[in-house]
């Protein structure tokens, strides 16, 4: 007998998710399922799979987040708008307080359509992300001329941010597979590379982790704002404009906590006969 889920196709600014809501019955896919249902041509789609289950702890619920390639991870900052919205919209209040393998993220409507988000304290020490060996200051050697210093942050996830004076001019495909890939980042990294526009305004264009070029990577968004304050480039409050839309930032300074606000989008919702999708 064939397995039949409903799933919505959410995105928010075209960081796209198949969520599946399983706190009733349990959904626990394989990597090749997931690499399966990510496929553009023969599943759905999507740059990362996320499964709605019940809480462990004090959550409401527990947010479960596979990148497209297979891999389990442990955040997700658009994904957790997207997450809130289809939850408020079916009855839930707030504020909502979402279980990750990071932690637990508190999410509330900002009032003007889009949602808000806690994503809980950032870490930019040396030691912030898994590094092959220790560095203060990590020069990687990508083979190209002119590329800065990457400085690491921790939002729950790794991240490699380069601050360049272009971020149009980078060749993203190129590059974010030689810093996700780098022997330095033995748990591999998201790759940001951003310009800082004025104090308050940011480009940024993002190779993430196990799923590519995406339009928008919301825990991008909060390490490079993370990654400005510190270097002395912006002030705690930016406006992220990634290649999906803008991100409202501010990182906190009372409890080191990054504040994200930004839109989710339904695209649609559909039933995925498993047995269809090869695994
Ligand atoms: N799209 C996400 C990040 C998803 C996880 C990331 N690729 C990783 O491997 O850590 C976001 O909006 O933050």
């Amino acid at each position: 007998m064939s397995a039949r889920r409903d799933f919505v196709k959410m995105h928010g600014l075209g960081n796209d998710f198949v969520v599946v809501d399983a706190r009733q019955e349990p959904f626990a896919p394989s990597p090749a399922r997931v690499r399966a249902l990510a496929d553009r041509r023969e599943g759905i789609g999507f740059d990362q799979l996320i499964v709605i289950e019940p809480a462990d702890d004090t959550g409401d619920v527990f947010m479960r987040i596979y990148n497209a390639d297979g891999g389990e991870v442990s955040a997700c900052g658009n994904a957790t708008r997207c997450v809130a919205a289809r939850l408020f919209a079916h009855g839930a209040s707030s504020p909502l307080l979402i279980e990750t393998r990071a932690g637990v993220l508190t999410a509330w409507p900002s009032g003007d359509g889009r949602i808000s988000v806690d994503m809980g304290p950032a870490r930019t020490d040396w030691d912030a992300i898994p590094l092959a060996e220790p560095a203060d200051t990590l020069h990687l050697d990508l083979g190209v001329p002119g590329v800065p210093e990457v400085v690491a942050v921790n939002v729950g996830n790794p991240h490699a941010v380069a601050f360049v004076p272009d971020a149009e001019a980078v060749a993203l495909d190129t590059l974010g597979p030689r810093v996700e890939h780098h022997a330095m980042f033995p748990e591999r990294a998201n790759a940001s590379f951003a310009t800082v526009l004025d104090g308050e305004t940011i480009r940024l264009r993002v190779w993430e982790r196990g799923a590519g070029i995406t339009r928008a990577c919301g825990t991008a968004a909060c390490a490079v704002c993370v990654a400005a304050v510190r270097r002395g480039l912006t002030g705690r409050q930016v406006t992220v404009h990634l290649d999906g839309g803008p991100l409202e930032l501010a990182w906190r300074e009372r409890d080191g906590h990054v504040i994200k606000t930004g839109p989710a989008a339904v695209s649609f919702t559909g039933q995925v006969d498993e047995s269809a999708i090869a695994a």
